[in-house]
């Protein structure tokens, strides 16, 4: 599914929080967003999911408008402690996210069993969230976002609250569920290293007021691999570009 960001801007009263942006995100494609606090990461993709209404502009997935949370979109949010509902189990916890499909059960166990290896939680579908690691919860809370098969994942700082073994495992994870689900992905970040590392384009924002300054492509080879990509020039390149646009954005203002 495509997305189109088209002249999207957000007031909150008379706080401008986003100019406006206009941004195209093709089918499979995986995009970063980074900027520093309060440039309006979280506003625009609330307004790719429909969850917050843009103040100007719209946006569409393939060619229909978003009015509200639209079918075929999941979202991953940072806090898993609160996503999750404790007094449920792991399955129940995914069976939920793909009430809405009324898949017949067998159906609905398959998927669920499926996604559950496939972030490598198997066999722990019995269990409730809080019997699990921050690392293993935030892990079903991305197999939640899969189990409605959803066309495009929208994810704000999912990986901020695990430690930094995890959060590689993490990115790892998500690249490779990338290519076998095929699902076209935004993902916000405060973390520069990951904004590069993930993506297929970066796009960097600036604050007072919020806007886009800045649309890089990523042409650093794939798969890609914590040790090999991360030591090759190209990266330190990129992480240095996104670098200097995140801590002084009014020195390489281009547009
Ligand atoms: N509900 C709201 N009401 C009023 N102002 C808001 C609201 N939500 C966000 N803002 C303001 O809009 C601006 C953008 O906020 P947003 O949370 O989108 O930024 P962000 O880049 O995601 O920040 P952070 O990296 O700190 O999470 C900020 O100035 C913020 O204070």
């Amino acid at each position: 599914m495509d997305i189109t960001v088209d002249g999207l801007a957000k007031r909150y009263g008379e706080h401008l929080a986003l100019e406006p942006v206009s941004i195209k995100i093709g089918q499979g494609e995986f995009v970063t967003i980074v900027g520093p606090s309060g440039c309006g990461k979280s506003t625009l993709l609330m307004m790719m999911a429909g969850l917050l209404a843009p103040s100007e502009g719209v946006v569409r997935l393939d060619d229909t408008p978003v009015d509200g949370p639209p079918q075929g979109v999941s979202v991953v949010f940072q806090d898993y402690g609160r996503s999750l509902f404790p007094w449920l189990t792991v399955r129940r916890n995914l069976a939920m996210a793909a009430v809405a499909q009324k898949l017949p059960r067998p159906v609905l166990e398959a998927r669920i069993e499926r996604v559950l290896a496939s972030v490598g939680l198997a066999g722990q579908g019995a269990k409730h969230p809080w019997q699990l690691s921050g690392g293993m919860q935030q892990r079903v809370a991305i197999a939640r976002a899969l189990v409605a098969e959803p066309r495009v994942l929208l994810m704000d700082e999912p990986f901020a609250a695990v430690d930094a073994q995890t959060r590689a495992d993490l990115e790892d994870l998500v690249l490779r569920l990338r290519d076998e689900y095929g699902v076209t992905i935004a993902l916000v970040t405060h973390d520069i290293d990951e904004s590069v590392y993930l993506a297929d384009r970066v796009l960097v924002l600036a604050a007072g007021p919020g806007r886009l300054i800045r649309d890089i492509a990523v042409d650093l080879p794939t798969p890609r691999g914590q040790l090999t990509t991360k030591r090759l020039p190209r990266f330190a390149d990129l992480r240095a570009e996104v670098f200097s646009l995140v801590m002084r954005p009014e020195l390489q203002e281009v547009r």
